[in-house]
């Protein structure tokens, strides 16, 4: 069903799942929670700014390709937009939109003053070497010139970017405003004004969520089994990180398949093994390959789903076993599993909370480069660990003192950071 804000020009979800439409339900839920009015939730429910720009791009074969590109600005009332840019085949407007909706709850849950934005590019990275790539690159920011900025709109890296892009990205603003501006971007490389620990950030901040899930439950992560579905930036820092403080990583995947180990995987030899066959695990000797779809269901103690939105779904949920699931993903349980998981009593610590630590760690980059001192990495990881753990703890309070789930917890945290905001400002400039 298509709710509120349409794009003529979009695409349908591949899934038949309009994460759209699921970040408005949980909008709306939220607002019904805080007792919001219908104006303040339609003000909430809309972009402030949609912009897609057209990429035309030469590829090595002389070929010309045009591509779309977005960049959805979803709310700043708190601060500059601030989300990552994704290159991946599935993107649409409606994906990114969604997206930039949850980099507002997000951020203002974890009381970083930003609001929330996203970009992306239909294109498979894969498929393109890394001169047309940075061809793309630099011409997306080139057409975004006017949009963004590093008290505006901050990109950083998302699914199939990383901090190579960021450095075109942040080259190619820095060159048309005639002199160096490290602020425009985050996750960039330490040596144009990154942060130490913004690579791992995201992985650490799972961690700490899924430790001190398992602290709630009176346990700890010395022998807990985990899958993680993904072994990209997020889940594969997520999975050493677990690794090293003794959880047990049975099971990982990435877009051709995973592998199981019922005695736990090595992750710095599965690493290894991944950078010399060309991204792929399938195949690694010491384990047994497994599907994505085997993966979700394996029995475990904890699921973290660090790949793509829709992965558990109405049509699996019942096959889920795991007790706690940590999303490192960006809205990897659909509405309706989510609500058959929580009537079972499976614990869901949502996005907003989870995958925060990427986030949180770009802000502390965007602070060290405006202020010209940089910060050695225990005390970037220091920051962000007393930050997420605040915000896990603010969110299992609410959620015990209003009897409402973790994840409608997080977004009534959130959303309720911004509303408030938005009524001290005199509802919008
Ligand atoms: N990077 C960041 O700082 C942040 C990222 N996130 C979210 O985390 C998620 C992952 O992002 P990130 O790690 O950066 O992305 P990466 O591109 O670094 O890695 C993505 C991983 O997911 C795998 N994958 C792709 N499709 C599937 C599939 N169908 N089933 C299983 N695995 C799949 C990829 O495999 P393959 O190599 O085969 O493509 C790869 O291992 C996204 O939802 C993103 O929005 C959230 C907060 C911050
Ligand atoms: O680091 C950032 O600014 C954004 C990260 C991001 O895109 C996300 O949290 O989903």
């Amino acid at each position: 069903m298509d709710k509120k804000f349409t794009i003529t020009s979009d695409i349908p979800s591949p899934a038949h799942i309009c994460p759209f439409d699921q970040a408005c339900s949980y909008l709306d839920a939220a607002g019904k929670e805080l007792k919001l009015n219908q104006g303040l939730l339609e003000i909430l429910s809309n972009p402030r700014k949609v912009v897609t720009v057209s990429i035309p791009v030469k590829r090595d074969n002389g070929e010309i390709q045009v591509l779309a590109g977005h960049r959805v600005q979803h709310c700043n009332v708190l601060g500059p937009f601030k989300g990552g840019i994704r290159f991946h085949p599935a993107v649409t407007l409606r994906e990114v939109s969604a997206l930039a909706m949850l980099m507002t709850w997000k951020c203002a849950l974890l009381g970083i003053p930003y609001g929330g934005g996203k970009g992306g590019i239909a294109i498979n990275p894969k498929n393109y070497s890394a001169t047309e790539l940075e061809r793309i690159s630099r011409r997306y920011i080139s057409e975004l010139i006017k949009d963004i900025g590093p008290s505006v709109d901050i990109p950083a890296p998302d699914m199939g970017t990383s901090a190579r892009e960021m450095a075109w990205m942040m080259d190619t603003y820095s060159v048309n405003m005639g002199h160096a501006v490290p602020g425009v971007v985050t996750g960039k490389p330490l040596s144009i004004g990154g942060s130490l620990g913004r690579e791992m950030a995201t992985g650490r901040g799972v961690m700490i969520i899924v430790r001190e899930a398992l602290k709630n439950k009176g346990k700890s992560l010395e022998g807990i089994r985990i899958a993680i579905q993904g072994f990209g930036n997020v889940g594969g820092a997520a999975a050493e990180l677990l690794h090293q403080a003794g959880a047990k990583i049975i099971a990982v995947s990435t877009g051709s398949g995973g592998v199981l180990a019922e005695n736990g995987l090595d992750i710095q030899d599965l690493k290894a093994y991944q950078k010399e066959n060309n991204r792929k695990i399938l195949g690694y000797p010491q384990a047994k390959p497994i599907s994505n779809a085997e993966l979700l269901t394996l029995p475990c103690d904890v699921l973290i789903p660090a790949a793509l939105e829709n992965q558990i779904t109405d049509e699996n949920v019942n096959q889920i076993q795991a007790n706690l699931i940590v999303e490192a993903a960006n809205g990897p349980v659909t509405l309706e599993a989510n609500l058959s998981l929580e009537a079972r009593g499976v614990t869901v610590l949502p996005d907003i909370l989870s995958n925060a630590g990427g986030v949180v760690v770009s802000y502390l980059e965007w602070v060290q480069g405006l202020s010209y001192l940089f910060w050695d990495e225990q005390k970037v990881n220091d920051e962000m660990e007393s930050l997420m753990v605040k915000a896990y703890l603010k969110v299992i309070q609410e959620s015990q003192n209003r009897k409402i789930s973790p994840r409608l917890a997080a977004y009534v945290l959130g959303v309720g950071r911004v509303a408030q905001a938005l009524n001290d400002r005199g509802l919008y400039p």
